[in-house]
């Protein structure tokens, strides 16, 4: 963006302002430490200049926001047209409590839905399970059955909001639950919008909750991906996560190179099916973490959508801008926020959120200060829903399209972490033999994922430990604390009601049907069929959703990790 000339002043200029002006000050008072790093460990600079930038071209690699490769955003009003969407990731109980708590977080002016699943649901298992005593509606909401979903939903038109679903490997039966709801309310399948998580790769890398292997996991999610282009064309099938991946220790970097080797392995995926990479392109999501380092936050948000870009471009082939297009929600780090003190966790998010904003977000959800102490309480949810109202309404944030663009630390940044980012994958594509698919199922396999977030992790507890990093009001800055703020208690009887509601479904039920309804599904796993269509079926005759998944289980096996030592 200088020319040669500029950039020789410049040079020179710098020399003359370090002899005259830096080196005087540094040998007089020092620095507060030897090294700067973000909270990854990324070294980084007193100073950017233009000679940082010097390779940077405008219209390759910045360009205007709405425009490939999109560094600058995917919407060429940004924020000013339409401020993110804010979702905030609410379940808890059964149906009941979970429906009341999404039309108090309407009220107050959220603009989607966002479901948090129990732990049986989440691992396709029902409320009645030996397995799921103790966990029933405990850390999100239980649904067993379609009836569950009816009440989740009760007085939501589903035609006038997106939901996302944070659910796995039962991802399929959530999608079919919903899709039998809208078929129930009169919505046209075509118009349903909304997001499934229903990203395998990383809960074999990092999040660590799978019923069948990898391979099959893929066709399940694949399944998905294939079913929603064709018939729920609104609706986001798949939500790439890294946001798992960095809450279990790694650095940005990795987050943002694992997260795209696995949207490639699904692009993969996709293709070996035949499918058309224009069509199904554009329905794929991500979903990415926003830590505690402001700069690189936006740094790896903005490299992020201009890698996928050009990738989707020069290896898939994409020729639509929808499908080069990157499109994320983002949540602030869970891991970050601190049971000390828990009231800076609200500064916390707030910086957080502003990365987010910065970095070009699509949808946002703002931790609650207590969620180091309990899910969080209707107090707590306010504040960090207000805490995003007030950044879109008040803090001007969102009235200039990519605020931080032209910035020689944020450029400088970008640049940096996209090639950092682009030496992860291409190495995770050399393990594949040039495939990416391989290479991420080879690395679940061989453990490589698990391990380079493990040394990550390890790396930064040392830094805490020996003080190099500092969390407020933890490993500085504490107090004595005799105070608690009110948390949020589930109700003791979650289960037992819960309990009882699936035993009057399955009395009440046509168990004729609901056999051969799963029945139907087996064979279309067996005969590779997409199983989606037979899952709709089974819902729609009040099949359990463990009843689904052992079907799938007894198809294809369970998986069973193989842990690597190091
Ligand atoms: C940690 C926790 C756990 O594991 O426990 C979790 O995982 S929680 C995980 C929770 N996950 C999530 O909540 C995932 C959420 N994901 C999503 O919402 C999606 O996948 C998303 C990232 C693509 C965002 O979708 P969205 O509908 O909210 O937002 P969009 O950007 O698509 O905008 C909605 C509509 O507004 C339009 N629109 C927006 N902005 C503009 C603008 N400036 N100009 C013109 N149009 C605009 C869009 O085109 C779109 O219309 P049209 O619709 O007509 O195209």
């Amino acid at each position: 963006m200088f020319d040669q000339d500029e950039l020789e002043q410049i040079r020179a200029d710098r020399g003359e302002w370090e002899s005259e002006r830096l080196d005087p000050v540094l040998s007089k008072h020092g620095e507060r430490q030897d090294r700067f790093a973000t909270v990854s460990n990324m070294e980084v600079d007193r100073l950017y200049t233009p000679e940082d930038i010097a390779d940077l071209d405008f219209g390759e690699d910045l360009g205007f926001p709405g425009e490939p490769p999109f560094t600058r955003g995917v919407y060429p009003t940004m924020y000013r047209g339409r401020t993110w969407t804010m979702r905030q990731f609410a379940g808890f109980g059964t149906a009941e409590e979970t429906n009341e708590r999404f039309h108090y977080l309407i009220e107050e002016g959220q603009t989607g839905l966002s479901t948090a699943f129990d732990m049986p649901t989440l691992m396709g298992i029902d409320s009645d399970h030996r397995m799921a005593n103790g966990e029933v509606g405990k850390e999100g909401v239980a649904v067993d059955t379609l009836r569950d979903m009816e009440i989740l939903f009760d007085g939501i038109d589903l035609s006038e909001i997106s939901t996302s679903f944070t659910i796995n490997p039962s991802a399929v039966v959530i999608y079919a639950m919903y899709l039998a709801l809208a078929d129930k309310q009169g919505v046209d399948r075509e118009e349903i919008r909304g997001t499934l998580q229903n990203d395998m790769f990383k809960e074999f890398i990092a999040q660590k909750e799978w019923v069948v292997p990898p391979e099959p996991s893929l066709k399940l999610s694949t399944d998905v991906i294939e079913f929603s282009a064709e018939h729920t064309p609104k609706f986001k099938p798949v939500s790439v996560s890294g946001y798992h991946i960095r809450e279990a220790g790694s650095t940005a970097v990795q987050e943002l190179a694992f997260t795209l080797a696995d949207g490639m392995a699904y692009v993969e995926d996709c293709l070996d099916r035949g499918l058309d990479v224009d069509e199904f392109g554009p329905t794929l999501s991500f979903f990415f973490n926003a830590h505690n380092s402001l700069f690189e936050e936006v740094a790896k948000f903005r490299a992020a959508r201009r890698i996928w870009a050009r990738i989707m471009e020069e290896w898939y082939g994409a020729e639509t801008d929808e499908a080069r297009m990157m499109k994320f929600h983002t949540q602030t780090a869970g891991q970050s926020l601190t049971a000390q003190q828990p009231m800076n966790n609200v500064v916390r998010v707030t910086i957080q959120a502003l990365a987010a904003v910065l970095g070009g977000t699509q949808s946002l959800h703002t931790n609650s200060y207590d969620e180091a102490l309990a899910l969080p309480s209707e107090d707590a949810v306010r504040v960090s829903l207000r805490t995003q109202q007030i950044i879109a309404e008040e803090s001007g944030a969102a009235d200039i399209v990519d605020p931080l663009g032209g910035s020689f630390a944020v450029e400088s940044l970008t640049d940096q972490v996209e090639s950092e980012t682009m030496a992860y994958i291409e190495e995770i594509r050399e393990m594949g033999d040039g495939s990416m698919r391989e290479g991420v199922l080879r690395g679940i396999d061989e453990g490589y994922f698990q391990r380079e977030i493990q040394d990550s992790a390890y790396e930064y507890q040392q830094r805490v430990e020996r003080g190099e990093e500092t969390v407020v009001g933890v490993n500085e800055y504490s107090i004595e604390e005799d105070t608690e703020p009110e948390i949020l208690k589930v109700d003791e009887d979650v289960q037992a009601r819960q309990r009882e509601r699936l035993a009057a479904v399955k009395d009440e039920r046509d168990d004729e049907a609901v056999e051969d309804a799963l029945a139907a599904v087996g064979e279309a796993a067996e005969n590779e069929e997409n199983v989606v269509p037979a899952v709709i079926e089974a819902v729609k005759a009040y099949a359990t959703m463990g009843e689904i998944m052992s079907v799938f289980e007894q198809q294809y096996g369970a998986y069973r990790e193989t842990v690597h030592v190091t």
